[in-house]
Order: structure tokens, then sequence, then C-alpha cells
């Protein structure tokens, strides 16, 4: 997959994200506009997480896959209603019989595994609810895989997929071609891996937006100064390059800061494929006294690591590393200017995120170009403020790490925020 994740690649796709987060702003002026005094500055509550996840949505189809689910537009669009809160309802509040099964199911071989679950998916809702939204996903994927090969290697398609199937035909090497089966299956990792990943992120950062007003208002203004600069220059101020997200400092240290303190991936399960040691950075006392500067590990033997814990270690970020604090990634002595003297462990900011090393998240710098786009288009357009039930948000850990509300978590991803128009 690597042909179509580079920085060209997802440099190329901003406006792509644009589109789409303006099919957003025109929906919620639209609604607001309904309201009272007409102009949209008297607001009206909106689920970030039921529309964020939509408008998402649409910006991973036509980004990764040139295709228009019209999620936004419409309402009874079915991959947009199999994907709504689907990690949630898979997998949030599991009960003792889900939690003993997922236990036991990680003693079993992989294959075994897949047929108890698609003969348990019979009876049991959540599983019923997973087996549903991979049958519509891979009828799309398939239609897709379709339409791309048709047009071969002639493909002029900047999308992810359009580049992943020019590639495969292109490989000179028959052995190394994916078949069609594993074109679809790297499609659905892409659906799974990039659309509820990027939407909760943004769900969250919009929460921390709202709950720290002072952050709203100098972001805004920053956003405000770019596009001042923009039109100067003779360009249209909703033109936003991707040189030009980069150089919002206050924007990237919110970002930076929100995907710190709301990781939506927690936690990394790995196994050691050798028997080997892991080094510590600092040694450990054993109850018996024994200094210990490393950890063993048998080959086949788990390791999870904590993406949430790391990314408030106080080591690294400070003694307020429990604080959301845009600022630190502004100081001279920010955990990410550690880099290279201290830890730098993720690809992205010095956080882990989006994990580091060789199997990092691919799809990074498509998330951080996606997440730019969405905030300099909503926050330019709209106030955030919080509502009574944000004081109620909690996390659930389901898959991925999703606002809901305490006491309704059945109900599964919800964020509800008051928005109105900016009254400039
Ligand atoms: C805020 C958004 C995102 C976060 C936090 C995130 C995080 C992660 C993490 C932690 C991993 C695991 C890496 C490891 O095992 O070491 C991963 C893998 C991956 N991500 Fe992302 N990701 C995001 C968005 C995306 C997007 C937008 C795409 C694609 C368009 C994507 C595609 C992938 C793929 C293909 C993998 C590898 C899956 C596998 O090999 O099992 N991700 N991501």
């Amino acid at each position: 997959m690597n042909p179509a994740f580079g920085a060209p690649e997802a440099k190329a796709l901003v406006p792509v994200f644009s589109e789409a987060a303006s099919v957003l702003t025109n929906k919620w002026k639209d609604l607001l506009s309904l309201s009272q005094n007409g102009d949209g500055t008297e607001g009206q509550v909106f689920d970030m997480t039921k529309w964020v996840s939509r408008a998402t949505l649409d910006a991973i189809g036509h980004a990764g896959f040139d295709y228009n689910f019209g999620a936004m537009q419409n309402q009874d669009n079915r991959l947009a209603n199999v994907y709504h809160n689907l990690f949630a309802d898979m997998f949030s509040a599991p009960s003792d019989k889900a939690l003993i099964r997922g236990h036991l199911t990680s003693f079993i071989p992989i294959g075994v595994m897949c047929r108890l679950l698609e003969y348990l998916s019979k009876s049991d809702p959540r599983l019923a609810r997973g087996r549903e939204s991979r049958e519509v996903a891979r009828e799309v994927a398939s239609e897709l895989v379709r339409e791309k090969s048709k047009v071969g290697t002639e493909s002029r398609g900047k999308d992810v997929m359009s580049l992943l199937v020019k590639a495969n035909m292109a490989s000179q090497s028959e052995k190394n071609r994916l078949s069609d089966e594993e074109l679809y299956a790297q499609m659905l990792v892409m659906f799974i891996a990039g659309h509820e990943t990027t939407a909760n992120s943004l769900s969250w950062s919009l929460l921390e937006i709202a709950r720290h007003p002072e952050v709203q208002d100098r972001l805004r203004k920053e956003i405000r100064d770019k596009e001042r600069q923009i039109i100067s220059e003779g360009r249209s101020a909703s033109g936003f390059t991707a040189a030009d997200l980069d150089s919002l400092s206050y924007m990237n240290a919110i970002l930076k800061e929100s995907m710190r303190y709301h990781p939506v991936a927690i936690r990394l399960p790995k196994m050691a494929l050798v028997d080997d040691c892991l080094p510590l950075s600092e040694s450990v006392k054993t109850t018996s006294g024994r200094e210990v500067n490393e950890i063993p590990v048998r080959k086949g033997q788990k390791v999870l690591i904590s993406i949430a814990a790391y990314n408030r270690n106080q080591e690294v970020f400070g003694e307020d590393a429990h604080i959301f604090r845009p600022e630190r990634w502004l100081e001279n002595d920010s955990a990410e200017s550690q880099k290279g003297g201290g830890t730098s462990v993720g690809v992205f900011a010095n956080l882990l995120t989006f994990s580091g090393g060789v199997r990092s998240c691919i799809g990074w710098r498509f998330a951080v170009l996606e997440l730019q786009t969405f905030l300099v288009e909503l926050i330019g357009n709209f106030e955030f403020s919080t509502t009574p039930e944000c004081d109620k948000i909690r996390r659930e850990a389901c898959a991925v790490m999703v606002p809901t509300i305490e006491g309704e978590v059945e109900k599964g991803g919800q964020c509800p925020l008051k928005v109105r128009c900016v009254r400039e």
C-alpha cells in the first residue's frame, strides 16, 4: 500500500478533504438558518459523533476510493448506517460472557475461530452487527475494485485505491500481485483503520476546543490572519494548501495536544517472534532487591503497549500531562523538542498515537491533513460550546476510544455540542 500513502499523495488530497468539510458546513448553516433569528447565531445542539462520522466517511470515500458515499446528503446511505456507531455497538460495555469469549478466542487457531464467530453471529446481535457491516463493505469494495480494474494502468485517479490497483497491475511479478480478494481485504482494512479513528479524533478535538473558549478564540484568530494573508497573495481564502495548514502553528499545537490527550487507538497488541529482551529506560528494583534493566520476553509471548499511558507519561510530557494544554507544543522545552535528545517514539509529534517504527500507521499523513482541513473549516465558520451533557462524557474503549455519555453507553458514541455561526 506504500505507493498510495506518501507525503505528496496525501497533500494532493487536501482539496478533497476541503470539499467534504464544506459540505458539512453548508448542511449545518442550512439547519441553523431555520432557527428563530434566521442568521444562525442562535445555535443548535448537534451530536459531533454522528455528523463528523458522515462527513469523514464522505472524505475517505473520495480520498480513499474516488467514490461518492453521499453520506452527508443521503441519511439512508447503507454503508454510513452500518458503520455509524459500529465499534461502540460491538465492543462497548461487554457482558461477562463476551469477555470470557474474547479471552478464549485467543487460544483458538484463527481459521477455527473465524468459523466459530460466523456460527455465533446467527444468535449474537453484536456479532451479527459486525457481519452485516462486513458484508455491506465487501459489496461496495468489490464494485470499486471492478471499476478501477477496468480503467487499469491508464487511471489518473489520485485516490488511494486507484494508486493501489494501478501499482498492482503494473507489478512485473505475478507472484507479488494481489488477488481481487486481497484487494477487497485492503479496502476493508482502510475503512476500519481510517474512518472511525479519524472521525472520533475530530469529535474529541472539537469537544476540547468547546471546553476551552480561550483556545478556540486564539485558533479562530490564527485562521483569520491566514485567510487575510492568502487573499493578499491573490488566492481564494477557502483554498488552504497543505503548506498553509502546516504553517498554522497554534492549530497544529491543538491537534497534537488533542491526539496526545485522547488517542483513539488506546493500545497496541504485539507478539514476540523470537526470544528477546525489552530494554527499560530506567532500571527498576524487584521485590528481592535486584536491579533490572531489561525484561525478557519469550517467542510467542504477547505484549500490550499502552498508547494512552505513554501519551500521559509525566516524565515525557511534564507534571501537567493530565491537563489539556496546547501551549506545551509551542514551548522550547516541549515534548516534541526532546526528539533526538530524549525519547522519540512515534511517527507524529513524538506521540504513540499513530505508533512508531515499520508497523506504524500507514495513513497518518492522510489523517493529519484531514483533521487540519476540517478544523480550519469548522472553527472558521462556527462557534462551539459545551452542553450540560458534556460533563458526563466518558471515554469508552471499544476498539477505538469513543466519547459516550455516562448512563447512556448503550446509545453508542455521543458528543453533543452547541454550534452557532460565527458572530463577526
Ligand atoms: C486519527 C486517525 C488514526 C489513528 C489514531 C491511527 C492509528 C493507528 C495505529 C495505532 C495503528 C497500529 C500500528 C501498529 O500496529 O504499530 C494503525 C494502523 C493502520 N492504520 Fe491508522 N490511524 C489513523 C488513521 C488512519 C487512516 C486515515 C488510514 C488510511 C486511510 C489508516 C490506515 C491504517 C492501516 C492500513 C494500518 C495497518 C493495519 C494493519 O496492518 O493491521 N489509519 N493506525
